[in-house]
C-alpha cells in the first residue's frame, strides 16, 4: 500500500513580484517500506516537495496523504552540537517528547541497531574519528532515526560525503527501509543528483519544472535518462 499519495498538488512560493509557481500539479504515489529515489534538474522543485510531505509547507491546491510522523534530514551543512557519547548524540532530539530515561534509551537502542551499530552505543564520540560515523551527515540520520518515523525524507543527503561513505549511508537507508522500526515498514524518499545511487532504489521519479513526469523501477528511470543524453 502506499505511504504517501500527492495528487494534483500545487504551491507558490515568493512573495508579491518573486511569486512563482513551484509545483505545477505534482501526483506521487510510494509503496510503503520502499525507498523512492527523487530526481531532476536544479530548481525543479524537489526539495520544495520534500518539504511538503513533511508538513512544512502547505499546499494551494491538489492533497497530500502521508504516513507520520515523518523525519527530515536535510543538506545543510550546519554545526550541529556533538554530545559526548554515541547514545547522548542520537537521543539529542529526543528530548523535546519527554520521554522517561529507559524509553530513551530504547529508542536510541533500537535507531543504532538497525544500522548495525549497536556495539558503539556506549563509546565517547570523539573516540570514533577517523571513523565515518560521527560525520554530521550520519548524525543527524541517527537522529531522525531515533524518533522512530514512518517516513524519512532525506534531501541530498550525500552532497558531503566521500564516496564511501555515501554508499555507507545510502546501505543503512535501504537496511532501514527493509528492516523496517518495530514492526513497522518505514518508508524513504530520497532526494539526489546521482545517477549512480539508482541501484540502491525500489522506484524512482523524475521532475521537471513542478511535476513528476516519470515514475518507474531504477531500470526503467535510467533508460529514460540514457534517451535524454545522460551517460550512464
Ligand atoms: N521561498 C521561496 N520563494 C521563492 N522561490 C522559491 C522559494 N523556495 C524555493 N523557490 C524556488 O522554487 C524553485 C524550486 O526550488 P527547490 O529548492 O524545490 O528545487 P530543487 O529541485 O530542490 O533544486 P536543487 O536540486 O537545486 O536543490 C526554485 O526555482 C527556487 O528558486
Amino acid at each position: 500500500m502506499f505511504s504517501i499519495s500527492v495528487n494534483d498538488a500545487t504551491l507558490s512560493l515568493g512573495r508579491a513580484a518573486q511569486k512563482r509557481q513551484v509545483l505545477k500539479g505534482v501526483n506521487l504515489q510510494v509503496q510503503r517500506g520502499s525507498l523512492h529515489m527523487l530526481l531532476g534538474p536544479n530548481g525543479c522543485g524537489k526539495s520544495t516537495l520534500l518539504r511538503v510531505l513533511g508538513g512544512l509547507l502547505q499546499l494551494d491546491g491538489g492533497g497530500v496523504e502521508a504516513d507520520a510522523p515523518s523525519g527530515f534530514v536535510f543538506q545543510n551543512p550546519d554545526h550541529q552540537v556533538v554530545m559526548p557519547t554515541v547514545a547522548a548524540d542520537v537521543a539529542f532530539g529526543l528530548g523535546r517528547y519527554r520521554l522517561r530515561e529507559a524509553q530513551v534509551a530504547a529508542a536510541v537502542e533500537r535507531a543504532l541497531t538497525l544500522v548495525n551499530m549497536a556495539e558503539f552505543t556506549h563509546r565517547a564520540t570523539h573516540t570514533l574519528s577517523g571513523g565515518q560515523r560521527q560525520r554530521p551527515t550520519r548524525r543527524r540520520f541517527l537522529r531522525a532515526l531515533a524518533e522512530e518515523p514512518r517516513v524519512l525524507l532525506l534531501d541530498e543527503l550525500t552532497t558531503f560525503l566521500d564516496v564511501e561513505d555515501q554508499f555507507g549511508v545510502l546501505r543503512a537507508v535501504r537496511d532501514v527501509t527493509r528492516t523496517g522500526a518495530r514492526g513497522r515498514g518505514v518508508t524513504a524518499v530520497w532526494v539526489t543528483h546521482r545517477f549512480e545511487e539508482l541501484e540502491y532504489a525500489d522506484a524512482a521519479s523524475y521532475m521537471e519544472d513542478g511535476r513528476i513526469v516519470f515514475t518507474g523501477s531504477p531500470d526503467q528511470l535510467r533508460q529514460r535518462l540514457r534517451g535524454m543524453g545522460a551517460t550512464l
